[in-house]
Parts: structure tokens; C-alpha cells; sequence
């Protein structure tokens, strides 16, 4: 039985918050005339968990976000926030939504602009006037809250882009390139401002160029490509699913390359490119394959005159995959 106290302190959404995920997609797609920009995309967000969706270009992440957002009506699939279906209202308010573009207004000030958004999502009075102050703190532009957003830098912009879009203190939040075009301070800020509000205990769901953005900032990793999910896992997970034990090694050469080269035990094929001293490979067992491989090497004319081996990062995870760089 609950106690009276207890009665007060639990009440149905949190009952609805401890039992499902913050966000499930199932079979989701999405045509535009004959493309199919996505094709059966399935994952979940637990709670207080931090994702970050990657993909080559056009593989269908801005798509996605759009629909989970409202923006972009799925052609079929479902998708549930804290087991609501999107189009509830209780499911509307447990979303933040940060867009790629500015959503700003250049000719109002800081403080303005918040305000602003936060009446949007339903804010008033006393509560307003709390949420406006708590954002310029957490922005860090308090000093600067009575001048036009249209003079800040782009980095500025962006933290109160973001705070716009998580003022009514959502429960999971969806974030398209949040660090676009800021120099790598500003980037450092904004995830600072996110870890805040993880630690708080908001999901956050972000997509990214910055593989290494994503492998510190996020405790999963989802991979798109041609409007499918590819990979989903933890980056120890998706290392040891894709390239497992294996070591990355640099070699580095006395000269340089005049044709890439044939290297046996590899598995790369041919490696190097011509004109450059150094090539990237791959072996799979050190102990076996590194001594063979600078023989190798020797056997068509060069002196390796340095090696250096890394254990694979998200990067490898990603090219070998994809089969692409991830790209601005
Ligand atoms: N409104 C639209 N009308 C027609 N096609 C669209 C529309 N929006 C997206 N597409 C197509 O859907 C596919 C996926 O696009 P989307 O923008 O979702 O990819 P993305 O992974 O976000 O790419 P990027 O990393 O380049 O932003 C692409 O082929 C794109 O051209």
C-alpha cells in the first residue's frame, strides 16, 4: 500500500517512465516519391542513455530524427516515446528538439529568444521567468543576455539553440549536428552543457560527423547506411563484432611508395598509396603476422623505419563497415 507521502511523490507518468524505454522505433520507413530514404529501422533508447546515430551521407539520419521529432510522417512503423505513441500530447512534451538549422530569431536578444521558445512549449509566469535564468547560466551568456542574437558567434548561436529546444526540461532529447560549424571550444562547451543534463538524467539521441565526438560522448552507437541499421552496439561491442582482435598498424617507410604494394598476410589487398612514405594495414595477430609483414615489406625494396600499432578505434569500425569516410 502506498503511504500518502509516497501517493503525492508517484504519480502515473513516472509509473510510465520506470517501465519503458525512452524511445522505441520499430520498422520504421520513409519514401520521398521513389527514394526510400529509410528502410525498416528498428532500436531503442533506454532511459538516461546517450546515442549517437552515424551513417555516410544521404544514409537516411536527418530523416529519421525529423520523424521521431514530428517533423516528417513515417510512411509505416511506429515510434514511441516512454511507450506513447508520438502523436500524444504527453509524448510531445517528454521531447526536445535541437535542428541542424538555426532556429532563431537574429533580431530579438538572448533573453528574449528564450523566452520566446519557452512559451512555445507552454511555459508561463514564475516558471518562465526560472527556465530563461537557468538557461543563461547553463549557456554560460548571462553577461550577454540583452544583446541580439544576431551578433553572436556561431558557437554562441548554438547554445542557445539548444537551450531553446530543452527548456520545458524534456526527458529525451534529439539533436541534428549540434556542434555544426563551431570551432572545437565551443564543441567541447556544448558537450559539457549535454553531460549536465545526462547526469540529470535526459536521454539524448544526437547525430554527428565527429566519429570522435561520438565515441566520448555517447554510451551507444547506431550506424545507418542506405536507410538501414547496419551496426548497434557499444564501440567494444562493434569492434568485436567487425574487426576483432585485430591491430591497426602504420608503417612507415625510407622511401616513398612507387605502386602500392602487394603485401602478403594482410588480408588489404594491395597497400599504400604511390608518392606517400607510410601505409595503413591491418593484422590480426601480432605475434605471427608483424615479423612476416616487415619482411614482406623489405622483399620489395623498402626499410620500414618505424611501425606504429593502435588498437582499432570507431573510425576502422566505420570504414569498414561503410565502406566510406564520414564526411562534412
Ligand atoms: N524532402 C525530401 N524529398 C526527397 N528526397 C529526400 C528528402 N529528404 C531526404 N531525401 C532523400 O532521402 C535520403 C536520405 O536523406 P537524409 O537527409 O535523411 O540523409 P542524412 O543521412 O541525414 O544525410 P547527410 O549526412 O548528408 O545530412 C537521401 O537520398 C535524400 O536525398
Amino acid at each position: 500500500m502506498l503511504t500518502e507521502n509516497a501517493a503525492n511523490t508517484i504519480g502515473p507518468t513516472d509509473l510510465i517512465r520506470s517501465s519503458h524505454p525512452a524511445l522505441q522505433i520499430n520498422d520504421l520507413h520513409k519514401s520521398f516519391g521513389s527514394t526510400e530514404a529509410v528502410r525498416g529501422v528498428s532500436f531503442t533508447l533506454a532511459q538516461g542513455e546517450r546515442l549517437a546515430l552515424l551513417g555516410p551521407n544521404g544514409a537516411g539520419k536527418t530523416t529519421l530524427i525529423r520523424m521521431i521529432a514530428g517533423r516528417t510522417k513515417p510512411t509505416s512503423g511506429s515510434i514511441k516515446l516512454l511507450g506513447e505513441p508520438i502523436e500524444s500530447p504527453e509524448a510531445r512534451n517528454s521531447l526536445g528538439f535541437v535542428p541542424q538549422d538555426l532556429a532563431l530569431y537574429a533580431d530579438l536578444t538572448a533573453r528574449e529568444n528564450l523566452a520566446a521558445f519557452g512559451r512555445f512549449h507552454g511555459l508561463r509566469g514564475r516558471n518562465l521567468q526560472d527556465r530563461v535564468k537557468w538557461a543563461l547560466q547553463w549557456t554560460g551568456l548571462e553577461t550577454r543576455s540583452r544583446e541580439l542574437v544576431g551578433s553572436f558567434s556561431g558557437g554562441m548561436k548554438r547554445r542557445i539553440n539548444l537551450a531553446c529546444g530543452v527548456l520545458h526540461q524534456p526527458n529525451i532529447i534529439l539533436l541534428d549536428e549540434p556542434t555544426v560549424g563551431v570551432d572545437p571550444q565551443s564543441r567541447q562547451r556544448i558537450f559539457t552543457m549535454l553531460d549536465e543534463l545526462n547526469e540529470n538524467g535526459t536521454a539524448i539521441l544526437l547525430t554527428t560527423h565527429h566519429l570522435d565526438e561520438a565515441q566520448q560522448s555517447t554510451d551507444r552507437i547506431v550506424i545507418v547506411d542506405k536507410g538501414e541499421v547496419i551496426a548497434d552496439g557499444d564501440l567494444e561491442y562493434l569492434i568485436d563484432q567487425t574487426l576483432g582482435s585485430s591491430r591497426m598498424v602504420r608503417v612507415k617507410l625510407s622511401e616513398p611508395i612507387t605502386e602500392p604494394l602487394p603485401i602478403w598476410g594482410t588480408r588489404a589487398g594491395r597497400v599504400g598509396k604511390t608518392g606517400e612514405r607510410a601505409f595503413d594495414t591491418r593484422i590480426e595477430d601480432i605475434a605471427l603476422q608483424l615479423a612476416p609483414l616487415i619482411d614482406a615489406v623489405r622483399s620489395h625494396g623498402y626499410e620500414v623505419t618505424d611501425l606504429e600499432i593502435h588498437s582499432p578505434t570507431l573510425h576502422h569500425v566505420f570504414l569498414h563497415l561503410t565502406g566510406n569516410e564520414l564526411r562534412d
